[in-house]
């Protein structure tokens, strides 16, 4: 029987390299669901290829666009937030890939667990945002939250056969971005053009943005602690700008194992598709000798700020990482459109950690609640 696939966030950078994967394995995987936020003109050309039986445009205003263009063939339409929410919760849905960008991605994996659905989970920011509860829920429900995030699929695939084997810490490791080795007046002077520039990685906006601050590996750290349920000590950070390792863990005994390849987040899209199986595939391999340095350092937190905010963040607890994540969110799409500096980004983050109500022990409304005040106030900080 072939896996049926939800693909929420079909046109981003994951979305289209899940459907690479897919093309791959046509006797394995099947398009189930497709979903956009605005691209509707890739939305419809997937749909035309794959012939899901649903499709979902976030932006309302498109939505009859997408209707007539689709009328030929038997996809069932919907729009808005709503629809993007339940959609995954579809009964021939077999498994949610969760490629959505930022705080959008919470409630669509909230909903598909609730209907015990297997989660290939690359929105990071969901785990960020509500990590306990996420977990809990996946507990409960008996589902598994299968990790798409390279450096946690590295780590994913080094514990198959440890269960035994308590860890002693991981070692996410980071590119360290296009800015690593520079200094905070480099930083203060640099554009969108240079920080979209990542050094080995072709993502979306948002995320290589954050890769350029470093706020990437700090949302790794709180994804990772939640994930594999890690105390905030047990998860270090070390800059390899080869992108090789891609994560590393370390047991009691001091021995590491780590899992590596080229970069290619096709790689990680699969294995979390395929799981459990090791899926045969066609992609690009790994040769040591062009590789004869891989290196390793490490990270200068005075002057990427945003990677010490995000790990008081998780040391701090309660609703703190959905308030971090929530101030970055305004302050990378302010630094996008050019409103504030790559330095200020930092400065917001932290203001807005001092200025929004702080709860211990946040349940789901609270979460809801926090994101909504924490962007007015870092919206408010980014104005001034
Ligand atoms: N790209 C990568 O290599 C990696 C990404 N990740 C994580 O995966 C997630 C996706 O990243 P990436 O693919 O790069 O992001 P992209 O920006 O490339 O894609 C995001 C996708 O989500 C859709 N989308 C965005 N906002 C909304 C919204 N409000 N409502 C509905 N749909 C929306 C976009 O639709 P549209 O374009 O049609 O508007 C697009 O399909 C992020 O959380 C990122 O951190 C993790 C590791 C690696
Ligand atoms: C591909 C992937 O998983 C990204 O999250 C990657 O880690 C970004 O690179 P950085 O290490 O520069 O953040
Ligand atoms: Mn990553």
């Amino acid at each position: 029987m072939k896996r049926r696939i939800a693909i929420l966030g079909s046109t981003g950078s994951i979305g289209t390299q899940a459907l690479q994967v897919i093309d791959q394995h046509p006797d394995l995987f099947e398009v189930e669901i497709l979903t956009a936020g605005n691209n509707a003109d890739l939305l419809v050309q997937q749909a035309r290829k794959y012939e899901p039986n649903v499709v979902v445009i976030g932006n309302e205003e498109k939505y009859k666009w997408v209707c007539r263009e689709l009328e030929d063939l038997p996809v069932k339409v919907y729009a808005g937030k709503e629809a993007l929410s339940q959609v995954g919760a579809t009964g021939t849905v077999d498994m949610v890939l969760v490629a959505l960008v930022g705080f959008s991605g919470l409630m669509p994996t909230i909903r598909a667990i609730e209907a015990g659905k297997p989660i290939a989970l690359a929105n990071k920011e969901t785990l960020v945002v509500a990590g306990d509860l996420i977990m809990q829920l996946a507990r409960e429900k008996k589902v598994p939250v299968l990790p798409v995030d390279s450096e946690h699929s590295a780590i994913f695939q080094c514990l198959v056969g440890e269960t035994d084997n308590p860890l002693e810490k991981i070692i996410l490791t980071a590119s360290g971005g296009p800015f690593r080795g520079k200094n905070v007046d480099f930083l203060r002077k640099v554009t969108r053009c240079q920080a979209l520039n990542h050094p080995n990685w072709k993502m979306g906006d948002k995320i290589t943005i954050d890769s350029a601050s470093l706020m990437n590996k700090g949302f790794e750290a709180i994804e990772a602690k939640w994930l594999f349920d890690l105390k905030p000590e047990q998860i270090e950070i070390v800059v390899h700008p080869q992108s090789i390792v891609h994560s590393m863990i370390q047991f009691r005994d001091g021995s590491i194992k780590a899992q590596m390849g080229l970069p290619d987040m096709k790689l990680p899209i699969q294995y979390a598709m395929g799981y459990p199986r090791r899926l045969a595939n066609g992609f690009p391999r790994f040769n040591f000798t062009d590789f004869p340095s891989l290196t390793f350092e490490k990270a200068d937190v005075s002057v990427f700020r945003n990677l010490s905010l995000a790990f008081d963040a998780m040391n701090k607890g309660g609703n703190m990482p959905c308030i971090v994540n929530a101030a970055n969110e305004v302050a990378v799409e302010a630094f996008l459109k050019s409103r504030i500096g790559f330095v200020e980004m930092s400065s917001v983050i932290e203001q807005t950690m001092t200025k929004t109500s702080f709860l211990k022990a946040p349940v789901f409304q609270d979460y809801i609640e926090t994101d909504k005040e924490a962007r007015i106030v870092a919206a408010e900080i980014v104005a001034k």
